[in-house]
């Protein structure tokens, strides 16, 4: 067989994405020789160690890094500085660290402090996920398909970089580099904002009083039923994206609010003209996403 990419890989955070992870790296020697798993939660350590899907469940931070040549924080953005600070100092020399959080800018300024000069630090975010979360959640081909964002930081050595590709590349996923403000801004928009008028929209509908907000449930349509699959996405790591990708997030929200408005006026004088030019927009945005998919 041919030599795995690390000896022994260490996930930290073992809900969605990290049990995902696991189970990739689990399911043939190509990824690592060894997996390891912590979660600060003692119930998720249980349920991992039941699932069987790691070589080995360890009872703290410190344990699970040690001799690791590749430690992936998979924990909510709010949690990636102090699990970082927590396992740092036991990581061995020369070992890779990186993460999976859905907010960039933040999480290398947050954790840079901690950082030794002998160890590799590689940002990293594969943009793939369902609304579910847990361990029970994740499955193995979760990345197959979808991208992975690399961030690296300034003057980082390209050979961890390359490193933490070729992991991507091995649970199926294409990778690319990229500026981490360009990476917030960017999936402010894709992501976060499109998060944000779900929870949103699905709170509106909660406040009609009576009957009209029990016919919104009973005839809920597809429209609102597809906001409802992202608005039932996990509160903590949605809280923590929100908090830390505030000023990419609120620009984008003060943009889609001038749109919306926009489009409140041409429906109050009838303007036909703008509305459906901007239904087309909609029309043309999801057809050139079905051709890049299908490309
Ligand atoms: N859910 C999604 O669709 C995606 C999430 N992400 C990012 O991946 C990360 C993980 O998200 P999910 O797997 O969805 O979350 P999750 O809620 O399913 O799992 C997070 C796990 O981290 C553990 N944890 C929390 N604080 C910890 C700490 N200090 N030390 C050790 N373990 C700790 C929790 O007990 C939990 O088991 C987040 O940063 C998120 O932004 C990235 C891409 C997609
Ligand atoms: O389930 C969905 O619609 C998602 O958008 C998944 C997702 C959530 C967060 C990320 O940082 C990346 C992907």
């Amino acid at each position: 067989m041919t030599q795995p990419l690390f000896e022994r890989l260490t996930v930290i955070g073992l809900g969605l994405i990290g049990s995902s992870l696991a189970r990739r790296a689990m399911q043939d020697g190509s990824i690592a020789r060894e997996v390891v798993a912590y979660d600060a939660s003692p119930t998720v350590r249980t349920r991992v160690a039941e699932l069987g899907i790691v070589h080995r469940v360890a009872d703290t931070g410190q344990e699970a890094v040690q001799d690791a040549d590749c430690v992936v924080l998979c924990v909510p953005v709010g949690a990636m500085a102090p699990s970082a600070a927590a396992i740092i100092p036991y990581m061995r020399t020369g070992a890779i660290l990186t993460d999976v959080g859905s907010t960039k800018q933040s999480v290398i300024r947050e954790i840079q402090p901690f950082l030794r000069p002998d160890l590799h630090f590689v940002p990293a975010h594969p943009i793939a996920g369902t609304e579910y979360s847990g361990p029970d959640a994740g499955f193995s081909t979760l990345f197959e398909g979808r991208w992975t964002l690399i961030t690296p930081i300034e003057g980082g050595d390209p050979e961890p970089v390359a490193k933490v590709a070729a992991l991507w590349q091995l649970c199926g996923a294409m990778t690319r580099e990229m500026d981490a403000a360009h990476h917030d801004r960017a999936l402010a928009i894709v992501s976060h904002l499109p998060h944000l008028l779900a929870f949103t929209i699905c709170g509106t509908a909660d406040d009609l009083e009576g009957e009209s907000r029990n016919e919104v449930l009973q005839f809920a349509a597809s429209g609102f039923r597809d906001f409802t699959r992202i608005a039932a996405s996990d509160p903590t790591m949605w809280r923590d994206v929100f908090l830390n990708n505030r000023e990419a997030l609120l620009e984008m929200l003060a943009r889609f609010t001038e749109d919306a408005q926009a489009m409140a006026r041409a429906i109050r004088w009838g303007d036909e003209e703008f509305i459906v030019d901007r239904i087309e927009r909609g029309r043309r945005i999801r057809r050139s996403l079905i051709e890049i998919k299908q490309a």
